[in-house]
């Protein structure tokens, strides 16, 4: 006889917290939001960390370069798609790890030799007036000279005037060495009142600028999160086939942890990946693993090395896994059980293993339920799509402002495959949709405002911390109609078209 769970598996939309005493010192401003990335022995710290609570998902329609420096600077981490070649996979991180926080690589460079009229095309492509004159015109090639606006004039100059004519050249440039830190080099663009003080190499290859400008947004950024070089935080995704070789080479390119990305986790394939990591690295090269939703999921990763586990089958917004193959549990109660599993582990061996809750999350306050439940951190994918820096298309739709939003068991996530999914015939069912989700405006706005609700909400509960919050948290079940209460009702909510017709 198949063996029967008792209760029905449920979602965060059917629970709420009740609040516990808010004391005097329970305020926002209080609230740490800091949490365990990776796994650690009882009394140690963990080896990496979260400012917080929040990963980005490992979609191409979410986790590309700009995406992982924006949520590094708010204080999370974003796992960098592997659904892309690793040679291009391995570039995004590199190109991450060269964003120092505040050293800016160059996207607009020209060669001595390229006219006004391809600078003024550049400008016009990048939107950024100050560009690097390189001798190969490269990002990374020998700094001879930089361009800003002050140094030509359209109306009195020929569009074929070449660069080297009217950039100012290298000798009158005031530059800083590599090793500078972000303090020296804003002290210097304060002292020689500069706008830009680029960074160079021994050899005089472009590294990176400093900007003036934004010198304000890393004093609001109090949370960032840097390695010791000071340089972003990133994740990557990787996949239980190409692992010698992906990993290797994200690796090298200075990814700070991986994740094993599939929709299961609990197979001899994600336990053979994990060895192969703990083989060939120790416990250097750090890496989650996942999906499960149960006890006994989370205890073979436990074992097989995990650094960290994450809950979710068939939950997520684009996902339709569980009606395709009928496999899933509601992410809350997965959630829980997992929470449970992991701090039974946590007694009998004394190492935590810190789990993410991935999918579902819908509405802010389905993150301090996930917290709440136990969840040391969220993974998102629906919710970072919708934001500037997310590497999808911006369209308009009904004139709407629409991001392009698609699951990685999609057809259009598949496509870039080189190699099928195991075997011969490549799978033929998908797993996801591709849809659309309104534009929300920049990262930064948005998880404040997230982050700010979470914060309001744990100090009701009378928690200033998340370990605080997932064992003093008092949840409970909601009932349907109980649920009808909670928005707005039995009034007409008044919209634009009720406004227009005054009387
Ligand atoms: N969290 C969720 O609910 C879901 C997530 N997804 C996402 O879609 C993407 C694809 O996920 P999956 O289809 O689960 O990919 P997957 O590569 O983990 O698994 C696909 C199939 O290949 C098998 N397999 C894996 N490694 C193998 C190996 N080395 N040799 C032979 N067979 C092997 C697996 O057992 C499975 O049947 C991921 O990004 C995942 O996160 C897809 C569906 C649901
Ligand atoms: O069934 C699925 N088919 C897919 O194509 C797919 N792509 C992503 N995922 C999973 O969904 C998570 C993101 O969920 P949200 O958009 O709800 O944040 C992600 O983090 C994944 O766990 C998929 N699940
Ligand atoms: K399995």
């Amino acid at each position: 006889m198949a063996k029967f769970l008792k209760e029905p598996s449920r979602t965060f939309s059917e629970y709420l917290l009740i609040p516990g005493y808010t004391s005097e010192d329970c305020i926002p401003d209080n609230v740490d939001l800091s949490t365990p990335l990776v796994k650690y022995k009882k009394g140690e710290q963990p080896s990496l960390h979260l400012n917080i609570p929040m990963v980005s998902a490992v979609m191409q329609a979410v986790s590309g370069e700009e995406m992982a420096c924006a949520l590094a600077r708010e204080g999370g981490v974003s796992f960098i798609y592997g659904s892309q070649s690793i040679e291009s996979q391995a570039a995004m991180v590199r190109k991450v790890k060269a964003t120092k926080s505040g050293f800016t690589g160059s996207d607009s460079n020209v060669s001595p030799d390229a006219t006004l009229a391809d600078v003024l095309a550049l400008k016009e492509k990048t939107g950024h007036s100050t560009m690097a004159v390189t001798e190969n015109g490269e990002a990374d090639g020998k700094l001879v000279g930089i361009v800003t606006s002050r140094d030509y004039r359209v109306s009195r100059m020929d569009l074929s005037t070449p660069v080297k004519e009217f950039m100012t050249p290298f000798e009158k440039l005031i530059v800083g060495k590599e090793d500078i830190s972000l303090s020296e080099a804003n002290d210097l663009i304060w002292d020689h009142k500069l706008n830009q003080l680029p960074i160079v190499d021994e050899n005089q290859r472009l590294k990176a600028f400093v900007f003036r400008k934004d010198y304000a947004s890393h004093k609001d950024n109090p949370k960032e999160l840097l390695d010791e070089q000071k340089r972003y935080i990133v994740g990557a995704g990787i996949n239980t086939r190409d692992y010698e070789q992906r990993v290797p080479a994200l690796v090298e390119a200075g990814v700070d942890i991986l994740c094993i990305d599939s929709s299961e986790g609990y197979s001899c394939w994600q336990a053979k990946t994990l060895q192969w990591i703990r083989e060939k690295y120790g416990d250097t090269v750090k890496v989650g693993a996942g999906n499960v939703v149960d006890e006994d999921g989370f205890r073979f990763l436990a074992e097989a090395g995990a650094d960290f586990v994450k809950i979710g089958i068939g939950g997520g917004s684009i996902c339709i896994t569980r009606e395709q193959k009928g496999i899933g549990r509601g992410q809350a109660t997965a959630t829980l059980d997992v929470a449970r599993a992991r701090d039974k582990y946590f007694e009998e061996t004394g190492v935590y293993i810190p789990i993410c809750s991935d999918g579902g999350i819908v509405h802010d306050y389905h993150i301090t339920l996930a917290l709440a439940f136990g969840a040391d951190f969220v993974m998102l994918g629906r919710y970072f799509a919708r934001f500037k820096e997310a590497p999808n298309n911006l369209v308009s739709i009904n004139g709407n402002y629409m991001k392009e939003y698609w699951g990685e068991g999609s057809a259009r996530a598949r496509n870039w495959q080189r190699y099928d999914v195991g075997g011969e015939g490549k799978m033929s069912f998908v797993e996801g949709v591709d849809s659309y989700v309104p534009y929300a405006g920049t990262l930064h706005e948005n998880v404040g405002l997230t982050l700010s609700k979470i914060s309001h909400t744990m100090c009701n509960c009378g928690c200033l911390s998340i370990p605080d919050l997932q064992k003093n948290a008092k949840v409970t079940l909601v009932s349907s109609t109980s649920i009808v209460e909670g928005g707005a009702h039995d009034v007409v909510v008044r919209d634009e078209s009720f406004d227009a017709k005054p009387h």
